[in-house]
C-alpha cells in the first residue's frame, strides 16, 4: 500500500501506451488492484508499483483509459473546486483519513441516535462510548443538549432551527469521521429529511441510524427534566411528541430496544450497536 505525494505536475505514467497528464477525481475511498507499472514523478525517480491506495478526491493517472495509479496528495488548484464556482480551493494534507484510521485501528463513522426526549439517547451514547473506550476505540459524543450550549446556542426549536441544528451537527460529525473517529450523535432529530441530509454527507455505510423506539408514555413517565410536565401545562410550546412532530425513521440500520425485549438495558443496547460495528468492519482499520 503506497501513497504518493507528487509535485506539480503531479505524475506521469511511463508504462506502454500511457497518456501522461490525464486525470480525474475518485468519488469514494477504496482500494484498486493495479498492474505493475512504472511511474515518474516530476520527471525524476521511477518506482515500480502494483497496488496503490485510493483516497477520497485522489488524483488518478490514466493509461489507455484505465486507472493506472492513484496519487493522494496535492493537485493543481483548478481541479479542486468542490463542485462550486468561485475561488475556494480544497487544501489537502499529506496525512489523510486512511493514515489516521491506521493509527487508531478503526474506521470513522457516525452512529446517529434518534428518538423522543427521554427515550434514552444520551444514556445509550454514554454506554456506547464507555464500552468502546474500554476496548481501545476512540469515540466522541455530539449530544443535542450539549451542542446547544455552544455551537448551536443561537437556535430555537422551530422546525427551521431544528433543521439548522441538525445540519451543523451533521457537518461536524462528518469532520469527526474524516478524523477517523466513531462519532456518536444523540439528538431528537425529528424530521426524516434532516436526518437523510446528514446521511447524504457521508460515504455509503458510514451513517448508522439507530432509532430508540420508546413509546411516548414511557418517555413521559421518565421525564427526568420535567419538560413533558411543562409541555402538558402549556409552559413549553412546540415540544416534540406533545405539540410538535416526530417522524420515526423509515430505513434505519438499527431499531432499539429489539422487538420483544423492551426492557433492554443501555449496556445491552450498546452491545447490539457494537456487534453491528464489528460485523461491518468499523472496529479495525
Ligand atoms: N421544544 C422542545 N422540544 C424538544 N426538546 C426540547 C424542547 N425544548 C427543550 N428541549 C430540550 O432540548 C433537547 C433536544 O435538543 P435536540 O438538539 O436534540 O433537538 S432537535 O434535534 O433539534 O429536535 C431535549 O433533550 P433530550 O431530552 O435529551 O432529548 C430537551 O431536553
Ligand atoms: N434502557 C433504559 N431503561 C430504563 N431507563 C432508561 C434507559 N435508558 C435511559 N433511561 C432513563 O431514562 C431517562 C432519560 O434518558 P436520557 O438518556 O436522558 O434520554 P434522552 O437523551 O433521549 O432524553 C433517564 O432518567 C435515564 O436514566
Amino acid at each position: 500500500m503506497i501513497t504518493l505525494k507528487p509535485a506539480n505536475p503531479p505524475i506521469y505514467c511511463s508504462s506502454s501506451g500511457s497518456k501522461s497528464g490525464q486525470f480525474f477525481l475518485v468519488p469514494k475511498i477504496g482500494f484498486m488492484k493495479l498492474p505493475s507499472l512504472s511511474l515518474g514523478l516530476n520527471g525524476g525517480n521511477h518506482a515500480r508499483l502494483s497496488l496503490i491506495l485510493a483516497t477520497e478526491e485522489s488524483t488518478v493517472a490514466m493509461t489507455n483509459g484505465r486507472a493506472a495509479a492513484v496519487v493522494s496528495g496535492e493537485y493543481p488548484p483548478q481541479m479542486v473546486t468542490n463542485g462550486k464556482p468561485g475561488n475556494i480551493v480544497w487544501h489537502r494534507s499529506s496525512v489523510g483519513k486512511v493514515h489516521r484510521q491506521e493509527l487508531l485501528q478503526q474506521k470513522g463513522c457516525v452512529i446517529w441516535i434518534t428518538g423522543l426526549s427521554g427515550s434514552g439517547k444520551s444514556t445509550l451514547a454514554c454506554a456506547l462510548c464507555q464500552a468502546l473506550y474500554s476496548t481501545g476505540k476512540l469515540t466522541y459524543i455530539l449530544d443535542g443538549d450539549n451542542v446547544r450550549h455552544g455551537l448551536n446556542r443561537d437556535l430555537t426549536f422551530k422546525a427551521e432551527d431544528r433543521a439548522e441544528n441538525i445540519r451543523r451537527i451533521g457537518e461536524v460529525a462528518k469532520l469527526f469521521v474524516d478524523a477517523g473517529i466513531i462519532c456518536i450523535v444523540s439528538v431528537i432529530s425529528p424530521y426524516q429529511r434532516d436526518r437523510d441530509a446528514c446521511r447524504a454527507l457521508l460515504p455509503e455505510g458510514d451513517f448508522i441510524e439507530v432509532f430508540l423506539d420508546v413509546p411516548i408514555e414511557i418517555c413521559e413517565g421518565r421525564d427526568p427534566k420535567g419538560l413533558y410536565k411543562l409541555a402538558r401545562a402549556g409552559k413549553i410550546k412546540g415540544f416534540t411528541g406533545v405539540d410538535d412532530p416526530y417522524e420515526p425513521p423509515l430505513n434505519c440500520e438499527l431499531t432499539l430496544p429489539p422487538k420483544g425485549y423492551s426492557c433492554a438495558s443501555p449496556s445491552e443496547m450498546a452491545e447490539t450497536v457494537i456487534s453491528y460495528l464489528e460485523e461491518k468492519g468499523y472496529l479495525q482499520a
